[in-house]
């Protein structure tokens, strides 16, 4: 385990290729039942590189009307979202050191010219709770700083099988992804990368 910045933890080669293979299994049959969708920023509507979807009892999705929030249901089906796959529950019991389970597991897309901008994850009221964070597929460039937009920032380039924990004083760390390195995982039929996000939202017992 590797300290990126004060709460923020690296555990290099998390899963190893055959887990890999197995969670990216249960991820397309998350992506079947909740297809990828093209979020948009708030106010400006602006879309973004990063396609996405979730599983588990809530979502986060991004509008140009509603803004950043957590939802019960996918916005183009208007379907429940899938349950979190078993795995991702044993990854967030072996990492996450908090005595409840993850409500929302948020998929992100990026193709190859996808990324994503420095932001802290703040729309959680539960902020004991660590955010998981995991790679599969191509490397990116992930930077990662303080709890300043200001603050210096590090940056690693995270592979598959990765694993990031953002707890503690780094639970609003800031955090982005500058770029993917395309073609660098065997992973994935096609290039692009994957990363999974498993986050409690409220507080208590849910
Ligand atoms: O793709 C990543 O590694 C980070 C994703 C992220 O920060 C987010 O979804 O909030
Ligand atoms: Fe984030």
């Amino acid at each position: 385990m590797q300290a990126l910045a004060p709460g923020v933890h690296l555990h290099p080669g998390y899963l190893d290729a055959s887990a890999q293979k197995a969670l990216l299994e249960e991820i397309r049959a998350v992506v079947a039942q909740a297809p990828l969708y093209v979020p948009a920023m708030p106010r400006t509507g602006k879309p973004m590189s990063v396609r996405m979807t979730n599983c588990g009892a809530l979502g986060w999705v991004t509008d140009k009307e509603r803004g950043y929030r957590y939802q019960a249901t996918h916005p183009v089906t208007g379907e429940a979202w899938p349950a979190i796959p078993k795995m991702l529950l044993d990854i967030w019991d072996d990492v996450a050191n908090f005595p409840l389970l993850p409500q929302a597991c948020l998929v992100n897309f990026y193709s190859a010219d996808a990324k994503m901008g420095l932001h802290q994850d703040r729309d959680e009221q539960e902020l004991g709770a660590p955010v998981v964070s995991l790679s599969l597929g191509d490397d990116c460039l992930f930077r990662v700083g303080g709890t300043a937009r200001n603050a210096p920032t590090a940056s690693v380039r995270l592979g598959s099988g990765d694993l990031v924990v953002l707890g503690g004083e780094g639970r609003l760390a800031f955090h982005g992804v500058d770029r993917i390195y395309p073609g660098t995982s065997m992973l994935l039929k096609n290039e692009g990368r994957i990363n999974l996000t498993l986050r409690r939202v409220t507080r208590g017992q849910i």
